[in-house]
């Protein structure tokens, strides 16, 4: 039923308007205008279309004090009418419905954007969105060229040491490997690893010789050459160590280490194993530091130095 209840009953029975005959033979358009029209006249004939049916004088001349409503009633009266009507449309064209365009509904061509499905009108903005370039994505560099860290050659930072390839002991804790390589590295006696060593560090014995920290002159550090029942003591950066209990534990071998004995260490050590920490190694065997010979004052010690 393409009419409102309402105003079918308002009407009542099979009463029409007079615009209804005669439609089959119009146009499409025309019998739209008709509805209309019809649906106007069933306003202008009812003063409050919402309101209780009122009984009209036809009803009552038919018999009937009261019209009865029902929905079989309607049906009939609408077959009647509509075998002699073309298909209404629906929705009406002037509808709510149609007003809010739902393409699938109507079998027309869809209308114009926006629909429901379509995504809203971005707003104005102040800051156009970046626009992505095709030619410069494929200018970035693909992962294997900017992640990718190189499996053969030289790290950047780690340049290749002179005469010596990549340590492979780093800090003395690891257990030596008792084979002997280019790079010098000699088997060591049982008991002397680097952990060994570290452990002797810890043990709180006196690896120094010395009770305290005394002033070295450049005399003193090369009468204690390491030979004649001498002590070795090797300066380094100023500070100078006695080594003579680190030689069985020096992964280079006791001959190399014994060449820095009663002499500046530095170069040598430099040249080796840059990457040694010397103090470390050495912490608990430290002698005292270097002085000139004029300096030397016998049996004063640092600590009587302010
Ligand atoms: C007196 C202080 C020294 C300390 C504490 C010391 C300590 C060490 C340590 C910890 C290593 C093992 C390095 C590693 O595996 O990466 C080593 C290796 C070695 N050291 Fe020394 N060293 C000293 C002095 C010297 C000197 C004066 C020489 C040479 C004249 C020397 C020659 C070597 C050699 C040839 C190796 C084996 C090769 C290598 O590890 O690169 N060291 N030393």
């Amino acid at each position: 039923s393409y009419a409102p209840a309402p105003n079918k009953a308002t009407v009542g029975g099979d009463s029409e308007t007079p615009q209804s005959g005669g439609a089959d033979e119009r146009v499409h358009a025309e019998e739209l205008r008709k509805q209309t029209d019809r649906e106007t006249s069933s306003l202008s004939t009812s003063s409050s279309p919402q309101t209780t049916p009122k009984v009209l004088p036809n009803d009552t001349a038919n018999g009937s004090a009261i019209p009865t409503l029902t929905l079989a009633e309607h049906a009939s009266s609408d077959e009647e009418e509509d075998d002699n009507l073309p298909p209404p449309s629906f929705p009406a064209m002037n509808s709510a419905q149609r007003a809010s365009a739902q393409p699938t509904f109507s079998g027309m061509a869809p209308p114009p954007k926006p629909t429901v499905t379509a995504p809203p009108p971005k707003p104005p903005s102040l800051m156009p969105p970046p626009r992505i370039n095709p030619s410069n994505l494929r200018a970035l560099p693909t992962p294997s060229q900017s992640m990718h860290v190189p499996t053969t050659g030289p790290l950047p930072n780690r340049g290749p040491v002179p005469n010596r390839g990549p340590p492979a002991f780093s800090g003395g804790l690891a257990p030596m490997v008792k084979t002997p390589n280019a790079r010098g590295k000699v088997l060591l006696s049982p008991g002397h690893s680097p952990l060994d060593w570290a452990n002797l560090q810890r043990s709180g014995k006196n690896l120094s010789g010395v009770s305290s920290l005394i002033r070295v002159t450049p005399s003193m550090l090369k009468e204690n050459n390491g030979r004649k029942g001498k002590p070795a003591w090797s300066n380094y950066q100023g500070k100078v160590y006695n080594i003579t209990p680190y030689l069985p534990f020096h992964p280079g071998g006791e001959g190399e280490l014994r060449r820095a004995a009663g002499k500046d260490g530095g170069k040598l050590f430099m040249e080796v194993h840059p990457w040694v920490n010397w103090d470390n190694m050495l912490g608990e065997c430290i002698v005292g530091v270097m002085v000139a010979e004029e300096q030397a004052s016998g049996t004063s010690s640092l600590e009587d130095m302010d």
